[in-house]
């Protein structure tokens, strides 16, 4: 599935500020560069068709977060007592939601930031859709993995995480020295991971554009840790009911 308007996407001045994931109901997400507004100065032809192609992006955006959050399951107390655990996995085990996330994150990502050179994705959740995003923006893809895990010369960087602690590594030469690097991850719960992994890309030189989750824990205001854009297709953590 595509059609992505990629001719309107990864202009060279997004917006660079953190962004809110989280506006009521009724207003426009604002994590989605929203159209300009018809009545200033009057729109020509191209630019009523790119308006009305962003109003499908972002109407499409609507529907397939509806998916996505439908197909999350929960886990009280894993992998330790007190964490709520989210499995995003059953989205991988259904060909059409596992498309409608890549789609989803394409969207975004060509409304809302510069183009990347390169994808970074956070091991291992970060690996189920990091790669194929990267294929998808037709950009490269670059692993940030626990230590121990990279051959050759890796920068290293220790962190904390909702439910312990570790070390990130990068291989040295897995992105150049200005380069546009966007950083993937399926959640962002305390920002602990993301932070280590953005101070990794920047360690190289490379300028990190943005970050974009699956699921932000929002009440753990992991994203005041990340000083660019942040991105979260789903956010805050209510336990879900039977019935
Ligand atoms: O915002 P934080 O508090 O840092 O937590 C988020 C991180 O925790 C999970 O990774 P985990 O280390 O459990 O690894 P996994 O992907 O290998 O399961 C998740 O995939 C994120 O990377
Ligand atoms: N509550 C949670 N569920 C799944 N992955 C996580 N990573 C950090 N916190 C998490």
């Amino acid at each position: 599935m595509s059609g992505l308007p990629l001719s309107n996407a990864h202009r060279t001045n997004a917006q660079t500020e953190a962004t809110s994931a989280h506006p009521p109901p009724s207003s426009p997400d604002p994590t989605v560069q929203q159209p300009e507004h018809a009545a200033q100065g009057g729109l020509t032809a191209a630019s009523a068709a790119s308006t009305s192609e962003q109003s499908h992006s972002l109407n499409e955006l609507s529907t397939l977060k509806t998916q996505l959050k439908s197909a999350l399951r929960q886990f009280p107390d894993f992998p330790s007592p007190g964490i709520l655990f989210e499995d995003i996995l059953p989205i991988f085990a259904d060909a059409k939601l596992h498309d409608a996330l890549l789609r989803a994150l394409e969207l975004h990502v060509a409304n809302a930031y510069e183009k990347p050179d390169v994808v970074v994705g956070l091991e291992a959740r970060g690996f189920l859709f990091g790669p194929s995003l990267a294929l998808r923006l037709g950009c490269g893809f670059a692993p940030v993995r626990k230590q121990g895990k990279l051959p050759g010369e890796c920068e290293t960087a220790g962190y904390q995480k909702e439910y312990g602690e570790d070390f990130f590594q990068i291989q040295k030469d897995a992105v150049k020295t200005g380069q546009k690097v966007l950083i993937v991850d399926d959640i962002i719960a305390t920002g602990g991971s993301a932070a280590a992994a953005g101070a990794l890309v920047k360690k190289l030189g490379a300028k990190v554009v943005g970050y974009s989750f699956l699921l932000e824990l929002d009440f753990l205001k992991g994203r005041a840790k990340l000083d660019a854009p942040v991105y979260t297709l789903l956010s805050s953590q209510e336990e879900k009911r039977e019935g």
